[in-house]
């Protein structure tokens, strides 16, 4: 007996496809409200909220930050996309996501040992353990996410690295425009007091403010520069695109400078660059204007401290206010974090799978020159924008998470195009190639309770405390970055906003430091 009325249904839904789906609609509806009150408003009011905010003028991915950014009512988090969903219920969940084998087949730790080897569970295959994928999607050309890459102890150790040794000088961070931070580096200070070799009695654990200690600002970006990439008029009160949430500070130097008290000596707003949503071509010679250092910030216990530390540079150091590198300051970059990232690289390439990655880069060629750890605390945020400093746009941008999970938007070329929001989790590995190194993004949420459970205190290991405690309110990203093209290459290089590869002797444009 036939039953056509289960024939003729659809197949059940979960609730999280049914969750998706009416969001596409609810994307659909919002899509088609801007388009039609943007041509009315053409022809008649050009301010068609009765509110006067003029909210056709919102962006897609203005409205995604919104909808994320919203403490009341909480945003539904389970919107975004969850790379490590069972394989099947993800890809029959989202269509668009495309599951593909590593280079060669092989997982991660036989790229290199820096991933660590993950355990066999009983009664799992070891052939089957070790096979580790890698996810595009379809709206994204050029986004590759690789989820749970890393071991818990791998993620250790990285963190370490992060908070204690990358953070020291001459790495700098938006702390040292304003502060005379100890070469020792701040966490080490940390340390000293969290583990009682040092007391809050003695003065040596207070950083001193720089503007106390003398005049020279050291030409760092400050949390108090804005971010011409972010169009749509929220402020954005630092140097980065990062922004606190909204917590009362009542002294913090990362309060939006209009809305503190003047300092004699007000930090330089970033107002040299135009907004724009067109690549620029790489200003190599703009004047690089360092903020004043701020006799206003406030003096700090070291516990304290460390959470205003917002982001520090690595390789190639970065000018904030007129972002563009310094190309006559470049630090030592962590080897570790060179083998890391080439790795990454050499994962996502095409050795005997051509095609597979549509916008392979030859991990030989590959070189971490560039990097930013931002640290972020649960309220912090940043706001949607486009990493397009390095002169080299065609090589890969590596970037990973580790801590509490957040949401993280993913758009296209212009504001105009919706994001997929993203659940980015501790140990997971986003790569942006080809086109996608040119989308906007940006983190408008730190989620709340998120933080793995094996980065949480553990009696067993009691030198993990003091960074159990630190991410107990926050997410790590370090992003690695390639800046010049390859040393005497012949490789296709891109050196225009075209995501054609363009094929060049790019033997010029190598480092001038050297
Ligand atoms: O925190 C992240 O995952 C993204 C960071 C980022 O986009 C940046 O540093 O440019
Ligand atoms: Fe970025």
């Amino acid at each position: 007996m036939s039953k056509p009325q289960q024939q003729s249904a659809p197949p059940p839904m979960s609730n999280r496809q049914r969750k998706i789906m009416e969001r596409q609609a609810e994307k659909n509806r919002l899509a088609a409200a801007a388009k039609r009150s943007s041509s009315s408003s053409a022809s008649s009011s050009p301010n068609p909220n009765p509110l006067g905010e003029n909210t056709s003028a919102r962006t897609p991915f203005r409205e995604a930050e919104l909808q994320f950014l919203a403490r009341h009512p909480v945003p539904d988090f389970s919107l975004a996309l969850d790379f490590r969903l069972p394989a099947e219920e993800l890809l029959r969940t989202y269509p668009k996501v495309k599951r593909v084998r590593l280079n060669g087949g092989k997982s991660l730790s036989q790229f290199s040992e820096l991933f660590g080897v993950k355990e066999i569970k009983d009664g799992q295959d070891q052939e089957e353990k070790e096979v580790e994928y890698a996810y595009l999607h379809e709206d994204h050309p050029g986004l590759i996410y690789i989820p749970a890459a890393f071991t818990p102890a791998a993620q250790r150790t990285l963190i370490k690295g992060c908070l204690k040794e990358y953070s020291r000088h001459p790495n700098k961070s938006n702390l040292d425009t304003h502060y005379k931070v100890p070469s020792s580096g701040l966490w080490d200070l940390h340390e000293n007091v969290y583990l009682k070799k040092q007391s809050l009695d003695d003065p040596a654990v207070f950083v001193p403010r720089k503007a106390d200690v003398d005049n020279q600002a050291n030409g760092y970006g400050s949390d108090d520069d804005d971010d011409d990439d972010d169009q749509d008029g929220e402020q954005d009160a630092n140097g980065k695109k990062q922004e606190n949430g909204p917590r009362p500070k009542p002294q913090s130097h990362q309060q939006p400078a209009a809305k503190k008290p003047k300092p004699s000596n007000p930090p330089q707003r970033r107002a040299m660059v135009p907004i724009t949503n067109e690549t620029p071509t790489v200003p190599e010679n703009v004047p690089k204007i360092d903020p004043e250092p701020s006799s206003q910030v406030p003096i700090l216990p070291p516990s304290q401290l460390i959470r205003k530390m917002r982001w520090i540079t690595l390789g190639y150091q970065y000018h904030w206010p007129s972002k563009t590198y310094h190309f006559d300051q470049n630090a030592p970059f962590p080897e570790e974090l060179c083998i890391l990232s080439k790795a990454v690289v050499a994962a996502v390439d095409n050795d005997g799978d051509k095609g597979k990655f549509p916008y392979p880069y030859p991990a030989e060629d590959f070189l971490a020159e560039a990097g930013v750890i931002n640290y972020y605390q649960l309220k912090d945020r940043l706001m949607g924008h486009v990493d397009r400093s390095e002169l080299n746009k065609h090589a890969p941008l590596v970037s990973f998470s580790f801590g509490h999970s957040c949401i993280y938007l993913l758009g296209g070329p212009t504001r105009e195009q919706s994001p997929t929001p993203i659940l980015l989790q501790s140990g997971d590995i986003l790569v942006m190639t080809g086109p996608c190194r040119s989308a906007f993004h940006g983190v408008p949420r730190i989620i709340e309770d998120t933080l793995p459970e094996y980065l949480q205190q553990d009696s067993t290991d009691p030198e993990w405390d003091i960074y159990a405690d630190y991410l107990a309110e926050a997410r790590i990203n370090l992003n690695i970055r390639q800046v010049y093209p390859p040393k005497s290459s012949t490789t296709t290089t891109t050196t225009s906003t075209s995501d054609q590869p363009v094929t060049k002797n790019t033997t010029a444009l190598n480092s001038p430091a050297e």
